[in-house]
C-alpha cells in the first residue's frame, strides 16, 4: 500500500474534486460516513455517551459529519467544538451550519480549560481536533485539552490521526499528541504511524477507502511503501521445473568466532531454508565440527587462526556473501573483512560485527561491493551515521547514506524499513517473538539466501524482511511470544512461504441440524 505525505493528500482531494465532479463537501460525507458506518456497526444503536471533540478544520468537520449521522441515529452525543481561531474551513461551516439543523444540542463552543466536560471512563471520545492540517504544536489550552483527553481513561478513536501528530514530519512536542486507542486514517496511513518516536500513538489503526482519484493514486510516487501480504506476494520469483542446485544460487557465509558459532550456524541454515541451493561457511577452526555436525547440508572452510576470522580464502565466485554474525571485531578481522571487501564483486549482506568493523575503519565505507546490503538496528546504524535529531533526520541520513554508497540500508526497528535511494519501505509482518538472540543473524542469512536466487538487492532485502517477520509470527502462534527462539524462527521460514500464498478462509456457515 501507498503511503501519501500531507501535501499528496491535500493534492489527492484537489483532483479527485475536479476529475470526478465532486464537491469537497462531497468528500467529506463520505470521510464521515464512513467513520459512522465503522462505529454504527460496533455499537449498534448502544447508549453510550459519545463525546466528539472538533478543531475548526476540516478534521472538525469530519467530526461533525460523524456526529450529525450519529444523532440522525439515535446515538448519545455531545459536540465540542475547539475553537481556537476563527478561521474556519469553508466545509467545517457548513457542517456545523447542518448539526444546528438537525437538533436543539448544539456543539459546545470551548475556548478555555474552564470548558473542559466531565468523561467517564466507559464513554467514548471521538478525537477530531487536528488531522493532515497541523502546521505547529498545539499550544496554551489546546494543548492542555489533548493532555486531558489522554488522562481520561475512556476508548479514544481518532479521526484520520491522532491530533498533534505530523504525518510526515518530526514530532515537536510529545506532551502535546492524542494518545489514541484506534486510529481510523482516510485512503492512507501516515508515515509517523511507523516510527519509533510516533507509533506508540497509533496502537492500532484501520485505512478506510475514501475513493480518492485511483489514477491518482496509481500513478504517484509515494512517500513510502507498506508492505503487507499482497506487496510480498508480487515479489515472489517461482521455481524453474527444471532447475537444479546450482541455478539456486551458491551463497558464502562468513561468521563466528570462538563462543559465537551460533551466529555461524543460525545465518547458514536461515540461508539453506530460505532456499539458496548451496551454502559455504567461513568459519575460525574452532568451530568446524559445531558447524559440520549442526548443518549437514553446508560446507564449511575454516580460517588458518583457531578463534577469529583473519584471512578469508575461497576459489568459488559465491551469488552472494553474508558478513558479520559472530565475528567480533578484533584488528585481524576487520583487516579480514577489508580484504574481502576488495575482492568481492558480489553483494555482500553485512551485519552485527560486520557493520560494527566498519565502524572501527570508516575506509571499509568506500570498499563495500555495490548493491550490498546493510542490516543494522539502531546502536549500529547510530556507530555508521552518527546521532540524529529525530527519526525523520536519521531517515535523511540513511537516504544519504545508502545513495553515498550505493547501498540498501535495512533499519531494524518495530516496523523496519528498508531504504534505497529515495525509496522507503515499510515491513509489517512481525511481532515481539522476533527480538531474541540470533534473530538478525536469522534475517542475514534470509537475505543472502534471496540474493543467491537471482533477487535483486532491494527486492530480496524487502521480501526477506516479511518473510523473516510472518515466520516469526507463525512460530509466535504456537510457542507464544516468549518461547519462540531464532532457530524456532528458521523452522517456520517454510511456513512462511506457504502462508504467502494461502487464501484468507472465508468465515464458516453455520451448520444447521436437519434431521
Ligand atoms: N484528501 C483527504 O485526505 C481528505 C481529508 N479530509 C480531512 O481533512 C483533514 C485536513 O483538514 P485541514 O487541511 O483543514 O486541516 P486540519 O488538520 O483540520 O487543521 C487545520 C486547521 O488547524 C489550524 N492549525 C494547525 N495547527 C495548529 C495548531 N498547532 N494550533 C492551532 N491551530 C492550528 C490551521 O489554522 P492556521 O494554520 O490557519 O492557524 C487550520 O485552521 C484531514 O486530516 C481529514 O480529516 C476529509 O474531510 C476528506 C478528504
Ligand atoms: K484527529
Amino acid at each position: 500500500m501507498k503511503i501519501f505525505s500531507a501535501a499528496q493528500l491535500h493534492e489527492a482531494d484537489k483532483v479527485t474534486a475536479e476529475k470526478h465532479n465532486i464537491t469537497s463537501l462531497d468528500l467529506m460525507e463520505r470521510a464521515g460516513g464512513q467513520i459512522f458506518a465503522w462505529l454504527h456497526q460496533r455499537m449498534q444503536g448502544a447508549q453510550v455517551p459519545i463525546h466528539i471533540f472538533c478543531g475548526i478544520g476540516n478534521n472538525g468537520g469530519d467530526g461533525l459529519v460523524l456526529g450529525r449521522l450519529l444523532i440522525e441515529n439515535g446515538y448519545n452525543v455531545t459536540i465540542y467544538v475547539a475553537n481556537f481561531t476563527d478561521k474556519r474551513s469553508k466545509c467545517f461551516l457548513v457542517n456545523y451550519d447542518k448539526v444546528k439543523n438537525i437538533t436543539k444540542k448544539w456543539p459546545i463552543l470551548m475556548t478555555s480549560e474552564a470548558d473542559f466536560p466531565e468523561i467517564h471512563k466507559d464513554d467514548i471520545i471521538i478525537d477530531a481536533i487536528f488531522g493532515i492540517g497541523l502546521n505547529r504544536a498545539p499550544e496554551g489550552w489546546v494543548k492542555k485539552l489533548i493532555q486531558y483527553l489522554n488522562k481520561n481513561k475512556a476508548f479514544t478513536l481518532s479521526i484520520d490521526m491522532p491530533s498533534g501528530m505530523y504525518a510526515n514530519q518530526a514530532l515537536e512536542d510529545a506532551d502535546a499528541v492524542i494518545t489514541s486507542n484506534h486510529t481510523l486514517a482516510f485512503q492512507t496511513p501516515k508515515f509517523s504511524f511507523f516510527l519509533p518516536e510516533t507509533a506508540r500513538f497509533v496502537p492500532f489503526f484501520e485505512v478506510l477507502d475514501i475513493g480518492l482519484d485511483p489514477e491518482y493514486i496509481y500513478t504517484t510516487e509515494p512517500y513510502a511503501q507498506v508492505i503487507s501480504k499482497p506487496e510480498a506476494q508480487q515479489l515472489y520469483k517461482p521455481r524453474d521445473r527444471f532447475s537444479y542446485k546450482g541455478t539456486h544460487g551458491h551463497t558464502l557465509v562468513v561468521a563466528g568466532s570462538y563462543g559465537k558459532m551460533g551466529a555461524a550456524v543460525l545465518s547458514t541454515k536461515a540461508s539453506l531454508k530460505i532456499g539458496s541451493g548451496i551454502v559455504t561457511t567461513f568459519i575460525p577452526k574452532v568451530g568446524y565440527t559445531i558447524l559440520q555436525t549442526s548443518v549437514p547440508e553446508a560446507m564449511v572452510l575454516t580460517d588458518d587462526n583457531e578463534n577469529v576470522l583473519s584471512s578469508i580464502n575461497y576459489n568459488f565466485n559465491p551469488q552472494c556473501i553474508a558478513v558479520g554474525p559472530g565475528i567480533g571485531t578484533s584488528e585481524q578481522t576487520v583487516n579480514a573483512i577489508k580484504e574481502l571487501f576488495k575482492r568481492s564483486k558480489s553483494p555482500i549482506v553485512i551485519d552485527a560485527d560486520g557493520l560494527n568493523c566498519i565502524a572501527e575503519d570508516k575506509s571499509l565505507l568506500k570498499l563495500i561491493p555495490k548493491q550490498s546490503i546493510l542490516t543494522p538496528h539502531k546502536g549500529e546504524l547510530e556507530r555508521l551515521i552518527g546521532t540524529w535529531k529525530n527519526d525523520y533526520d536519521k531517515i535523511k541520513k540513511v537516504k544519504a547514506f545508502a545513495k553515498k554508497y550505493e547501498v540498501v540500508v535495512v533499519i531494524k526497528e518495530t516496523f523496519t524499513i528498508v531504504v534505497f535511494e529515495d525509496k522507503l519501505y515499510i515491513n509489517t509482518s512481525g511481532n515481539q517473538a522476533l527480538a531474541t538472540a540470533g534473530s538478525g543473524d536469522v534475517l542475514t542469512g534470509i537475505i543472502a539466501g534471496l540474493v543467491s536466487q537471482g533477487y535483486d538487492s532491494l527486492l530480496a532485502s524487502v521480501l526477506g524482511v516479511y518473510l523473516h517477520g510472518s515466520a516469526g509470527v507463525l512460530a509466535s502462534k504456537q510457542m507464544g511470544y516468549e518461547g519462540v527462539i531464532a532457530s524456532d524462527i528458521i523452522d517456520f521460514i517454510p511456513d512462511s512461504y506457504i502462508e504467502l500464498f494461502k487464501q484468507e478462509q472465508a468465515p464458516q456457515q453455520e451448520k444447521t441440524e436437519t434431521k
